[in-house]
């Protein structure tokens, strides 16, 4: 790999200073059909240290979700090692728990409570009586104290969401892993979980690693943005973007950083010597 490192990152600059959860080390991926193998990914690497909101950046089909499922043990490299506090990633396991899009699959039949309580005692994390006191005070930090008893049906999408980062956080995972987890939901409630994801991050400090092809929503969510070239996904670049949040939004250096990750995303003549010229002070350019 040919990098550039235009104004170091701390991280790069001294690699003990951080304390790093997950390594994903040159992971190729592939889908097998009888006819066919697709390469979703193809020699992919990136580090997340802990409490790092990391963001998986690109454009649909580049293989962020199939990233995501690796780590979580769904699908095994081809190539490559992913490793969970220096351990090799082989299965699935309740130190990485996923949320995904579809809140709908919260069981209608349990309620709130009982949905949040239910990986705790399916995965014998805890006791009857320590899950119940344990997703109580989950539901209390995503405010939904007061809906501890209602059914799923009952709640709004946003409440749902709600519902089902609860439940992941309440197994305290080493990482919590999010697929573009508000794509469902209308913009307005989409921009009021980002928010309520960011003050969950300021209380608890997870450690995320998160989904999204929207540039606005990776800048807003994360402290590290990892850029993916289009199919199959390979790293453009990763970027520090610890500066923005949602009071960014609509300002000038948003705007600008937005349009430039856009051409690094999308233009196919950028060369390492463009990360100076696109005014990136934290970033690193690979091929
Ligand atoms: N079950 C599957 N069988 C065969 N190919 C698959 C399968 N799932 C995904 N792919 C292919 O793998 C590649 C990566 O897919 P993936 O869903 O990881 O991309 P993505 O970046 O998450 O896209 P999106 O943003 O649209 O969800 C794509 O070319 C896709 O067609």
């Amino acid at each position: 790999m040919n990098a550039l490192l235009q104004g170091h990152t701390a991280s790069t600059l001294n690699p003990a200073a951080f304390d790093t959860v997950l390594q994903v080390q040159k992971v190729s991926l592939e889908y097998r059909t009888p006819q066919r193998v697709v390469r979703a990914t193809h020699e992919v690497s990136f580090e997340v240290d802990r409490a790092d909101r990391f963001v998986l950046l690109g454009p649909s089909g580049c293989g962020k979700s199939t990233l995501l499922k690796a780590v979580a043990g769904f699908i095994e490299p081809v190539a490559g090692s992913i490793r969970l506090d220096g351990a090799q990633v082989r299965e699935p396991g309740p130190d990485r728990i996923v949320v995904f899009q579809e809140f709908d699959q919260l069981p209608p039949w349990k309620t709130v409570k009982q949905n949040v309580m239910f990986p705790l005692l399916a995965s014998r994390t805890l006791g009857r009586e320590d899950a119940e006191e344990r997703a109580l005070h989950y539901l209390e930090k995503v405010g939904l104290a007061g809906f501890a008893d209602a059914y799923p049906h009952t709640l709004s999408g946003g409440m749902k969401a709600r519902v089902a980062i609860a439940r992941a956080l309440a197994m305290q995972p080493k990482i919590l892993l999010m697929d573009e987890p508000f794509a469902a939901l209308d913009a307005l409630t989409r921009r009021k979980m980002q928010e309520e994801l960011l003050q969950l991050w300021e209380e608890v400090r997870f450690t995320l690693l998160f989904v999204t092809h929207s540039i606005e929503e990776a800048l807003i969510v994360g402290n590290r943005i990892l850029l993916l070239s289009p199919h199959p996904g390979r790293v453009r670049a990763e970027i520090n973007s610890h500066q923005f949040d949602l009071h960014s939004l609509g300002g000038v250096g948003f705007q600008q950083t937005a349009q430039r990750i856009h051409r690094l995303l999308f233009d196919e003549e950028v060369d390492s010597g463009q990360g100076a010229e696109l005014g990136f002070h934290d970033i690193r350019i690979a091929y």
